[in-house]
């Protein structure tokens, strides 16, 4: 492994009220030694595991031969449940043993990370009872040499001394059932880099400041990082507690909402380890974009196993045959609208109540050509079913009486006209089967005759058993159909007109095979209804990030779906950049009486003071605004009718491009980063456009709608509110579009409008902006950190 020499190690010198480590050099000296202890013991066990390792994977190997040997016995049927228990018992045993190799696995990489970067802090405390003075490092994992404990997990209960604890304090800490008080003697921070500390101060009272300043200080990249080392503890709070069974981190724009819910799966996977595995998490982010964005949070924690799902995703692998067709947030329509509606959702189970009485669309069912049960003969039958339970039971009961007249239909066959025909062509090998079950003539024509029958058969009967005698398309048609008459549309500004002129365009689609999101989902909560909702124990933990984004509909689903799980959401209503989506009080509505612990965060740790003074003007909450930590310059205005405008923004660019800042051209919709990418062409900016959620981010300067950029975050980032990209944008969804916008900006924001007269700027204080043609110099790098 690679170490830095000692030449460059220096103590972080920290101006102001922030206490120096005592005796710097020599306690330097001494950290460091124990340090280079620490990892000398983190080799040699990764060393161990890689031996463990190769020995597991080879038990493996052998175990899958031997799997292979194994064979049923059928001589008798003890043989035969004896063989397949025996087969069961191994194949238990491989799945336990693949578990294990994926656990040393796991700790392998949560050590290599130790490797480079062993621990982040040290508690010295004393139990107020006791007084003797106790000492812990604290690192993403533990690590123990002998009995010794040389790291204490982050999240290991009391390393929340770590974060709750100022020196003096007296911290209560809970372990399981009882409680006990701690006071913090000393709270040291270490910033490390390949295992080699650079950097140490001890932290009197206001925890981790110097370091928050300088991490968030520093540059943004394409993949989020861990902030475990500068949790806050309002934030450390929601990460360990929660009462109640769901929880709701609300907060401003940047306020570490992502980063406390990865921050509180990896902590619910180390507290509850030994009931709450990865796979009982669903976790749900916005796009695919901001799924690679956070994908390296969580093994960055030491949980490795986590996958991430976007909503779109988790419906189109359910509806594998069907595409989706994306829409753009300029496009958000009221029928999106409806559609996305807990009216709608309703809708739905009073349809699915009604189609047990009337309106199902069945079709023949067909062989060779024929009809062997016409729809009308199964509509007799489905009206003359008279079942108590749901429409799925209903149509359940139907499916067993079609196999049953499937069996009837059988019998009849085997005379038919298409089975003589058959017989005839059989070939000579079938034929010598049969012969070697009987000689007597009739009796093996009367075989062969059934044996075909069966055949033709079987896939009538695996189409009954499928459903396909239902016509699920025709039905969610239907359904929208009558949706005037199931809903009060008016309250959507939707006319009964439009709506069946909208039912045309979806056909449309449909012929296609396409789907909008919204439809996709209707679609599928029908199919449930149909075919039985299927209420699914398989998660313990929803967690949905970016809430706002998901629709009341989509939540619903969910909600129904997975009704024990417990649900961690995290999101800003500010953010609500698709019209119509979630709002709190359908949120409790949906949670009905359940409780759902309620969280705000109001410190913006992502976008300094002057970006957001601008962004709240946008904002629709002026109660929550955000109480940034960083000063820079002031967010800058470009008027694209000026006549410098293009060499000033180039310049402006240019210059940022220099100094190695990411950088993002934000627009409301994709047709509006389109309209702008001819700028950036003519200004011959390397550039990467990002319109669709597969692409990822692999360039400096991105041009990209905000749908997509939803979490992300940018060094610099420009809004583009020209009069033409403003058109097709409603007013109603200005505030959200532009504070989402302007949020993306760590350290400086640009916005390019048309002139001064712009409808954007209309109420906005002249005096939180500069106007960007007479700011030629590019400040950037000068930073008052302590305004
Ligand atoms: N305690 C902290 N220490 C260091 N950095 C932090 C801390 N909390 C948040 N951040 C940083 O602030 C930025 C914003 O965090 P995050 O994306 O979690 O905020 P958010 O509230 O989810 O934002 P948005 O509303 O835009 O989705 C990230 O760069 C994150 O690393």
């Amino acid at each position: 492994m690679l170490r830095k020499k000692r030449l460059d190690i220096y103590i972080l010198i920290m101006k102001g009220d922030y206490p120096m480590v005592r005796n710097e050099n020599l306690e330097l000296e001494k950290e460091q030694s124990r340090m280079d202890h620490v990892v000398s013991v983190i080799d040699k066990e990764i060393e161990r595991l890689a031996y463990e390792y190769t020995e597991k994977l080879e038990r493996q190997k052998e175990l899958l031969k031997e799997s292979s040997s194994i064979k049923i016995n059928n001589s008798s049927n003890e043989a035969m449940w004896e063989s397949s228990g025996e087969l069961r018992e191994f194949e238990q045993n491989l799945v336990i043993k693949s578990n294990e190799l994926n656990q040393v696995q796991n700790r392998r990489a949560v050590l290599e990370k130790m490797q480079e970067d062993p621990y982040f802090g040290r508690i010295d405390y004393h139990n107020v009872n006791e007084k003797e003075e106790e000492q812990i490092y604290v690192g993403i994992g533990s690590l123990f040499d002998k009995e010794e404990n040389l790291i204490v997990d982050w999240r290991a209960p009391i390393s929340a001394l770590y974060y709750e604890g100022n020196v003096g304090d007296r911290v209560k800490l809970r372990f399981g059932e009882h409680i006990e008080a701690f006071e913090v003697d000393l709270k040291r921070q270490f910033r490390v880099r390949n295992a080699t500390i650079t950097g140490m101060i001890d932290t009197d009272n206001v925890m981790g400041d110097p370091y928050l300043l300088e991490v968030l200080e520093s540059s943004s990249s394409n993949l989020m990082g861990p902030v475990i080392a500068t949790l806050q503890k309002e934030q450390n709070r929601i990460v360990r507690e929660s009462t109640s069974k769901n929880v709701l981190i609300q907060g401003v724009a940047g306020s570490g909402k992502t980063v406390v819910m990865m921050q509180k799966i990896a902590y619910l996977l180390y507290a509850y380890r030994n009931f709450l595995k990865a796979e009982d998490i669903l976790l749900f982010s916005p796009n695919r974009i901001f799924q690679a964005y956070i994908s390296q949070v969580l093994p960055s924690l030491g949980e490795w196993d986590v996958a991430g799902n976007t909503f779109s995703q988790f419906i189109t692998r359910r509806l594998p045959s069907f595409s989706l067709k994306r829409s753009d947030v300029g496009a958000a329509s009221s029928y999106g609208a409806v559609k996305g509606s807990l009216p709608f959702y309703d809708a739905l189970q009073r349809y699915s109540r009604l189609l047990k009485k009337k309106h199902l669309k069945f079709r023949d069912i067909v062989l060779h050509d024929e009809v062997l049960i016409s729809k009308e003969e199964i509509e007799y039958y489905y009206e003359t079913i008279h079942s108590q339970g749901s429409l799925a039971a209903k149509l359940e009961i139907l499916r067993v009486q079609l196999l049953q007249k499937l069996e009837i239909l059988k019998e009849e066959a085997v005379d038919a006209e298409w089975v003589d025909e058959e017989l005839q062509h059989l070939s000579a090998a079938s034929m010598h089967q049969f012969e070697r079950q009987t000689h007597d003539i009739t009796k093996m024509e009367g075989n062969i005759r059934k044996e075909i029958v069966a055949k033709a058969f079987l896939t009538v009967e695996k189409k009954i058993n499928s459903q396909s005698h239902i016509r699920f398309l025709a039905q969610y048609i239907h359904f929208l159909r009558v949706i005037p008459q199931l809903i009060n549309l008016e309250e959507f500004n939707v006319s009964k007109d439009d709506w069946q002129e909208h039912v045309k365009e979806v056909v449309e689609m449909l012929k296609e095979k396409e789907f909008s999101m919204e439809d996709m989902t209707a679609y599928y909560a029908l199919l449930l209804q149909m075919k039985g909702i299927m209420q699914q124990n398989s998660y313990q933990y929803i967690c949905i990030d970016e809430i706002q984004d998901i629709t009341p509909f989509q939540l619903k689903l969910l909600k129904d779906l997975y009704p024990r799980a417990k649900y961690v959401m995290a999101g800003d209503l500010n953010q609500n950049i698709w019209q119509n989506r979630l709002s709190n009080q359908e949120l409790h509505q949906i949670f009905k009486e359940e409780e759902i612990e309620s969280h705000l965060l109001l410190t913006s740790y992502r976008s300094t003071r002057e970006i957001m003074a601008f962004a709240d003007q946008f904002a629709s909450l002026p109660e929550r605004t955000a109480k940034p930590i960083r000063s820079r310059e002031k967010p800058a205005v470009f008027y694209a009718n000026q006549t410098d405008f293009s060499e000033k923004i180039r310049q402006t660019i240019l210059s940022r491009i220099e100094k190695g800042e990411r950088i993002a051209f934000l627009s409301p919709t994709i047709k509006g980063a389109e309209s702008f990418a001819s700028y950036l062409d003519d200004w011959n900016i390397d550039y990467q456009k990002i319109y669709d959620e597969n692409d990822f981010l692999n360039k400096q300067v991105i041009l990209m709608p905000i749908s997509l950029a939803k979490g992300l975050e940018f060094d610099v980032a420009i809004g583009l509110g020209t009069d033409e990209i403003l058109k097709g944008l409603s007013k109603e969804s200005y505030q959200q579009i532009w504070y989402t916008i302007f949020s993306r900006a760590m350290h400086q924001l640009y916005l390019v409008v048309s002139n001064e007269q712009t409808e954007l700027l209309k109420g906005i204080d002249p005096s939180t902006y500069l106007h960007g043609q007479e700011t030629i110099e590019v400040e950037g790098g000068s930073s008052n950190l302590n305004k």
